[in-house]
């Protein structure tokens, strides 16, 4: 360019232009300034738009067959404080809340711990198992630790603690086809799960834990110890792990219909599958799961994360409850102060949230809240509903103050229940979320409750004969006989409740 070029571009750029008389140049910066943002923005939303696509199909692809596809729950992890989180009032962003999505890479990475015998040899790093596609072969095998008597290549032994058994590498890695996106069946705060099919031909869900900040060898230990003798009907059992090289997995029996947030809040058409029969059934045996931990065990266990993801499925509807990662062991009589409140956002007792103090009572809060999602399809915390919605208890015990404890029933449950069969199980729940923790009843005690609403209902069968109204007319039946709630804040109880509390003292059961 010449001398003359230059002066003539610079005459031509210092020009005034029409736009508010600003020259040439300053008009070019800003629409060039306006392009790089624009840019960015689309940039960034189709990143956003892709990573969402990604977890929908994830969603999709790894439900249980049948079950519908699940919503994601925000996790919460923070330290405890005097300031910790409250169950929230509005949308606003509560800073101590660590809202946590990213848990699709599939990695093991593995911290030295020198406290961990089990660790020896192991370095700080990501292990090599990355896996991207379905793999046929062991792509393990080579480089591996062995560790805990599990070698690569080594048959399956006995395990050392009684129960249960090692499973190597290289036999789950058969089992669920090498560890292949096909085979996964949903993700966690802690792994990914895979179903598979072990060489005896018994349907296993395998939990390949990830190392979330050295949390998930925490949980590994925690979940072998405490839950691997533990036997229930209605909780998931621990068949065995694998303790090889970097990797550390969870081998469960397979609960073949998918958890309940699947079922609740997943495309389930207008009407939902889950009757109210089936609704309490649920509640019953999550009841029982939960006594059997907190009453039936020496020492107890606290679970932690009562919530429904964590609530499985059987063909029969019945629920075993999963994931005791969080699970810690209790010595009876005694509380426990943790440094690290954990839990999901929406089901945490506010005791437990606000000083971190867990005792078996924070699983009932959130047992407490579990019903309410169960009766109502509704989120514990939604901020897709109007104000004075969100919270799924302040909505409740407002419809219920207001006598419309009616209008709360999921719309998409087949049948209504009868009046009293509704009462009763909000009046339960309500008194399981009580904001002072002593006030809340026990497991034992909620079931003997549900349990008497077992015997209503049979009754209500014999008197109502086989006649099954139709859901709109019923509905409007219902509407208009409001129910005498009262909520137990007020200190206010149901008399057959206060009945059922006495029969308790001298039968308590947790089948
Ligand atoms: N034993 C099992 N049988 C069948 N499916 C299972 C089993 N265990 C877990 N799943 C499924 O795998 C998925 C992930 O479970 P996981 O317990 O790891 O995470 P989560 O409960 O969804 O979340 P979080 O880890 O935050 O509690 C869930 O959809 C669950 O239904």
């Amino acid at each position: 360019m010449s001398i003359f070029d230059g002066a003539f571009m610079d005459t031509e750029l210092s020009k005034r232009t029409s736009i508010f008389g600003l020259r040439l140049w300053v008009v070019i910066g800003i629409l060039v300034g306006v392009l790089i943002v624009f840019t960015l923005f689309l940039l960034s939303l189709c990143l956003t738009s892709r990573r969402h696509r990604r977890r929908r199909t994830v969603a999709g692809k790894y439900s249980s067959a049948g079950a519908p596809p699940a919503k994601e729950i925000q996790e919460i992890v923070h330290l405890p404080g005097p300031h910790m989180l409250r169950q929230p009032q509005a949308p606003a962003p509560v800073p101590e809340i660590h809202v946590d999505f990213g848990k699709v890479e599939h990695r093991v990475v593995v911290h030295s711990d020198n406290n961990n015998s089990n660790n020896r040899g192991v370095s700080s790093g990501e292990s090599k198992g990355t896996v991207s596609g379905c793999e046929t072969t062991s792509s393990f095998g080579s480089g591996s630790v062995v560790l805990g008597g599990g070698g690569v290549g080594v048959g399956p032994e006995v395990s050392h603690l009684g129960w249960g058994r090692w499973y190597t590498l290289r036999e789950l890695e058969a089992a669920t086809n090498g560890l292949c996106a096909e085979n996964v069946i949903g993700e966690g705060g802690y792994g990914i799960v895979y179903s598979g099919v072990l060489s005896d031909g018994t349907k296993v869900a395998v939990k390949n834990l990830l190392n979330n900040k050295g949390q998930a060898e925490r949980e590994f230990k925690v979940e072998v110890e405490a839950i691997g003798r533990v036997r229930h009907k209605n909780l998931v059992r621990l068949l065995g792990y694998c303790v090889e090289g970097a990797y550390r997995m969870l081998v469960y029996e397979y609960v073949n219909n998918g958890n309940l947030e699947q079922w609740l809040h997943g495309d389930v058409g207008p009407l939902s599958p889950l009757t109210w029969d089936i609704r309490m059934n649920i509640i019953l045996g999550t009841a029982r799961g939960l006594a059997y931990l907190h009453e039936g065990l020496e020492p107890k266990v606290v679970h932690r994360d009562v919530k429904s993801s964590n609530i499985l499925i059987d063909r029969q509807w019945n629920s075993k409850v999963s994931d005791f990662g969080l699970a810690k062991l209790l010595c009876s009589e005694n509380s426990y102060v943790t440094t690290r409140v954990m839990g999901t956002f929406g089901y945490v007792a506010p005791e437990y949230a606000c000083t971190g103090m867990l005792t078996e009572k924070s699983d009932v809060y959130s047992f407490g809240i579990l019903i309410m999602e169960i009766i109502t399809g509704r989120s514990p915390v939604d901020y897709s509903r109007p104000q004075g919605e969100v919270n799924l208890i302040d909505w409740l015990k407002t419809m219920v103050g207001n006598r419309k404890a009616e209008e709360v029933i999921d719309p998409k449950l087949p049948e209504m229940p009868s009046s009293k069969a509704l009462k009763r199980a909000i009046l339960i729940a309500l008194r399981c979320v009580d904001p002072d923790a002593t006030k809340r009843p026990k497991m034992g005690h909620v079931i003997h409750m549900l349990e008497q609403d077992d015997l209503l209902f049979q009754h209500e069968r014999k008197t109502e004969g086989e006649s099954s109204r139709s859901h709109q007319s019923h509905r409007q039946e219902r509407k208009d006989s409001s129910l005498d709630m009262r909520i137990p804040d007020a200190g206010i109880t149901d008399q057959s409740e206060d009945d059922s509390s006495r029969n308790h003292q001298q039968n308590t059961r947790w089948r």
